[in-house]
C-alpha cells in the first residue's frame, strides 16, 4: 500500500496518524498482543515503546523539543550518514528530516510501518549524494524490530557510518549492559575526538558516572538490566558495533533515568551505485528467568555435551 502524506487514512489495523506533540504528526502502532509504539515522521524516531504491562521502555528527554528546529531527543534516533563526530553536523541529518510512510500491513496482530528518506537539496548542501534510506518498523507482542536499508542512487560510490541512538529509560545507577565483555572499545572520555583504544573486561558494564564508549565488533546479542526490573534484549544482524552513553552530570535534570545502548556501524560502509546495505535490530522485553536459563546454557553447555 502506499501512502502519500500524514493526512491519508491508514487502513491497515493497528496502525493509525496521530498528532503528537506539538501537533508533529506521529504513527501509533498497537499489537493484537497490548503492545503499543509511537513513531514521529519528524526525524523517523520511535519515541515510545510500551509492553504488554504498560511499562515503557524507551525514554524522551525532558528537554526535547517537537518544533522541527532540533532533532527530537530520546526514543530511538537516527544517526545518518555519519555518526560523528566528523565532517558534517553531529550525527548527520536523518533525524533532522521529514520521513514519509510508504508502506504498511499487519501480520496475524502485528502491525508494521515503512519509512522512507530520500535525499534533498538540503541533505545535498552538506552530502552530495543521492540515495534512498528505508525503515521498517514491525511491533510484536514483546519485541519491537527495526530494519533499515539504505541504497545508493546516485551514479557514484559514497560512504557513511550510522547508529541507531536508543534511549532506555533506566535507573541508570543500577543498570548494567551484558554481553561485552572482550570488546576492543574507544573510550570518547575525555576527549571524543581522540578515543582511547582499549578491551572491556567486565562482565556487566555498568554507568556509575560519565560514559561514552564504542564498542567494536560487538555480539549480535547484548541484555540491558534497566535497573527497574526489565531485561531487554537487543539483537542485530550487520549493527556491527555497540556504544554506550550516559551524560551523567552534564545533564543533571535526567541523566539518572536513562542509559543509551546503541547499535552502531562506526567504520564507513562504502556503497556503489545502485547497491543497498541492510541492517536489523530486535528489541525485545525478555523474563529474567529466560536469561539465567540461556546463562546457565552457555556456562555448561560444553559439559552437557561432553
Ligand atoms: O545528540 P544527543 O542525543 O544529545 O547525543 C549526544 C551523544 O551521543 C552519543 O552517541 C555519543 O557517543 C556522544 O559523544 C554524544 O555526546
Amino acid at each position: 500500500m502506499a501512502l502519500a502524506s500524514a493526512n491519508t487514512e491508514i487502513a491497515t489495523t493497528g496502525v493509525k496518524f496521530a498528532e503528537g506533540e506539538e501537533k508533529l504528526p506521529k504513527i501509533v502502532l498497537t499489537s493484537a498482543g497490548g503492545s503499543e509504539a509511537d513513531i514521529y515522521l519528524f526525524g523517523g524516531c520511535i519515541t515510545s515503546w510500551k509492553v504488554p504491562n504498560g511499562r515503557d521502555l524507551l525514554f524522551v528527554r525532558p528537554d526535547a523539543v517537537f518544533n522541527k528546529k532540533k532533532p527530537i531527543s530520546g526514543g530511538v534516533p537516527h544517526c545518518f550518514p555519519q555518526f560523528g563526530p566528523g565532517a558534517i553536523q553531529q550525527h548527520g541529518f536523518a533525524r533532522n528530516l521529514d520521513w514519509s510512510v510508504i508502506d504498511s500491513e499487519n501480520v496475524q496482530g502485528d502491525p508494521a510501518i515503512t519509512l522512507e528518506l530520500k535525499d534533498g537539496e538540503y541533505s545535498r548542501s552538506m552530502w552530495d549524494f543521492r540515495f534512498q534510506a528505508l525503515y521498517k518498523v514491525t511491533l510484536q507482542t514483546k519485541s519491537l524490530s527495526t530494519e533499515l536499508v539504505i541504497k545508493n542512487t546516485d551514479s557514484k560510490p559514497f560512504s557513511f557510518s550510522t547508529a541507531l541512538h536508543t534511549y532506555f529509560r533506566a535507573s541508570a545507577q543500577g543498570a548494567s549492559v551484558k554481553g561485552l565483555k572482550g570488546c576492543k572499545t574507544l573510550n570518547k572520555d575525555p576527549d571524543p575526538k581522540n578515543p582511547l583504544e582499549g578491551k572491556e573486561e567486565r562482565d556487566g558494564v555498568t554507568f556509575p558516572g560519565f560514559v561514552d564508549c564504542v564498542y567494536l565488533e560487538a555480539p549480535n546479542e547484548l541484555h540491558l538490566d534497566n535497573g527497574l526490573g526489565d531485561i531487554i534484549s537487543i539483537k542485530n544482524t550487520n549493527w556491527t558495533d555497540a556504544v554506550l552513553w550516559n551524560p551523567y552530570l552534564t545533564m543533571e535534570a535526567c541523566y539518572k533515568d536513562f542509559v543509551c545502548v546503541e547499535n552502531a556501524k562506526i567504520g564507513n560502509v562504502q556503497l556503489e551505485p545502485g547497491h543497498t546495505g541492510l541492517l536489523h535490530s530486535i528489541l525485545a522485553s525478555i523474563e529474567e528467568w529466560l536469561i539465567t536459563v540461556i546463562q546457565f546454557c552457555r556456562n555448561n553447555v560444553s559439559s552437557i555435551f561432553l
